[in-house]
């Protein structure tokens, strides 16, 4: 069982991002940061106390996940945008302060991944400006990213070719925050597999993966392997950041401007 454990996250403060650079994975194709640590572990706990206390209906259960969506929906006609909560205003000031967005994020989906459930490789869209920041909390999972269907493909593009167009993962550590812009955003597709654990491919005896694009920062770790290099998932949340650039005006702020 490989355990990757981080050195005991300080309970109150955690290490300033000066400079976002150091954090790109050169191993990606494209533009994909991964923070290590981004949030401690007291405020992992307060988030996923936040998270857990929210009133059920905030609560949408698909098949193979359930989420909270905050900030409004987005429309392509604009978003009626709702006040985020206070924890989550928090937490977008820092990613804000990363400098990686435009403007302020003004959305964030919640995602609950019990082990075994996932999401289908997809791409998020074009309502959001093009870059997406998740913190995940509570368990690791594997981020894998694929190539688009090509546009020839006809009805043969299905499940048996997703192997094909695979072209590696990021391991998203509890407390980590991961990036995902420019072509990762736009031309990659990225999804979470159905699966209870996570086998790391490592590749070549040096110790490194080319289909882990973090692999090296996981290095900074205590990595202890053996055989079978599985790591078993938890119940993990995701905190997914992103700005919707179209807002249209609610009803309140419509009747203010009478
Ligand atoms: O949970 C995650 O890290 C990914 C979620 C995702 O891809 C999405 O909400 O669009
Ligand atoms: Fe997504």
């Amino acid at each position: 069982m490989i355990q990757i454990s981080h050195e005991e996250a300080q309970s109150g403060s955690v290490e300033a991002i000066t400079n976002l650079a150091n954090y790109k994975l050169s191993l990606a194709p494209d533009s994909l940061f991964y923070v290590p640590d981004f949030v401690t572990k007291d405020e992992e706990a307060s988030l996923l106390g936040r998270v857990y206390a929210a009133p059920k209906p905030r609560w949408t259960c698909l098949s193979n996940r359930r989420l909270q969506n905050w900030g409004g929906l987005p429309h392509p006609k604009g978003m009626v945008s709702e006040p985020l909560p206070d924890w989550l205003e928090r937490l977008i000031d820092r990613v804000a302060g990363l400098g990686l967005f435009s403007g302020r994020p003004n959305h964030v989906l919640v995602n609950e991944y019990l082990p075994r459930q996932g999401i289908m490789p997809h791409h998020d869209g074009s309502l959001y400006e093009p870059t997406v920041a998740t913190v995940s909390l509570g368990s690791h999972t594997l981020l894998d990213f694929y190539s688009p269907v090509p546009a020839d493909s006809g009805s043969e593009a299905g499940s048996a070719s997703l192997a094909s167009r695979y072209i590696g993962s990021a391991v998203l550590q509890p407390r980590s925050l991961v990036l995902v812009t420019g072509l990762m955003y736009t031309r990659y597709m990225h999804g979470i597999a159905e699966r209870c654990s996570d086998r790391l491919v490592v590749a070549g005896g040096g110790g490194e993966s080319p289909s882990l694009f973090n692999w090296p920062q996981l290095d900074g770790c205590s990595v202890a392997a053996d055989a079978d290099l599985t790591l078993d998932r938890g119940t993990r949340v995701s905190l997914t950041i992103r700005r919707v650039p179209k807002v249209a005006l609610g009803l309140s702020k419509l009747l203010m401007k009478r």
